[in-house]
């Protein structure tokens, strides 16, 4: 929960301090520096998506934030806070909602906030105002086996929801859904950032999803290992992704990614282009 005085400060809820990580590899000489002194502020409320080509570090950049992964330096603070280890405050919603099988959607949103020591009669009021939130009431005695992949992922929104992060991290959740899915999830969670207004951080190398949810879109380099650019999209959502706002929007994060692309295709490092550099 974030106080009122927090709220009103206007700090950064999340902020991501210069972070780095370099992954090493024990039959090549060549390092990986995957994220070189990144920086970002979140506000509390916000709907931030980072976007950039396969490879460029999202998924690493969102497992450091969770806890999930140290950085080799660079630091995350939570409302100032510094965190070095996972907590329900940050959580992650995975391409693969991470569910268990073996439970039914209820006890799957009930289960973090048994875990947390929540009396059996407040989780089940939380998990169902949740599961009903993301329009899966009729499905609450289903077992997860039964379910659509879209139901899954809706599954896995609840069950975060229920636990009340402060942030929630989403990392390329939709992918795997067919497009009709993807857009129907995306409008349901448009409208839960605005009946919630969670800040949500949400990665993805999908450009028109980007832009369909972000109201900042944050652009990665794999090439910089950093930002490349950063769009503010004050478009009302949801968003008709074909409109010439959004389009020219693309094309701008395009033009922005064409030497990644280049560069990702020769199969260079960003060791590699340091190397480059010096010669
Ligand atoms: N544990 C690890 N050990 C070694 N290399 C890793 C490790 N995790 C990630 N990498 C490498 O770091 C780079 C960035 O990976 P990451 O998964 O963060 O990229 P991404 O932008 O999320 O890609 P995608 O969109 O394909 O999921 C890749 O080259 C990957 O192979």
């Amino acid at each position: 929960m974030i106080s009122s005085e927090y709220r009103q400060s206007n700090a950064a809820l999340l902020q991501i301090k210069n972070v780095s990580k370099t992954f090493s590899y024990a039959d090549s000489r060549q390092n990986h520096t995957v994220l070189n002194k990144v920086s970002i502020d979140i506000k509390d409320g916000e709907f931030v998506t980072i976007v950039g080509p396969s490879g460029c570090g999202k998924s690493t950049l969102l497992n450091i934030i969770a806890g999930l992964e140290d950085p080799d330096s660079g630091k995350i603070l939570v409302k100032g806070e510094n965190k070095t280890s996972t907590d329900p405050g940050r959580l992650v919603i995975f391409q693969e909602g991470a569910l268990f099988p073996w439970l039914t959607v209820l006890e799957n949103v009930e289960f973090g906030l048994k875990l947390a020591g929540i009396p059996k009669d407040e989780q089940r009021k939380a998990a169902s105002r949740f599961i009903d939130m993301v329009q899966l009431s009729k499905f609450a005695d289903s077992y997860i086996y039964q379910l659509s992949g879209g139901m899954k992922q809706r599954v896995a929104i609840a069950r975060a929801l229920a636990i009340d992060p402060d942030i929630l991290l989403m990392d390329e959740p939709f992918a795997a859904l067919d497009v009709q899915t993807r857009d129907m999830l995306h409008n349901e969670l448009l409208q839960i950032h605005e009946a919630t207004k969670k800040t949500i951080l949400f990665v993805t190398h999908n450009i028109n999803e980007a832009l369909a949810l972000g109201t900042r879109v944050i652009v990665l380099s794999p090439r910089l290992g950093n930002i490349k650019r950063e769009f503010t999209v004050n478009l009302p959502r949801p968003r008709d992704i074909d409109s010439p706002e959004i389009a020219l929007i693309k094309r701008q994060i395009l033009k922005e990614l064409e030497e990644d692309f280049q560069f990702a295709r020769k199969g260079n490092t960003i060791a590699g282009a340091a190397q480059q550099r010096q010669i």
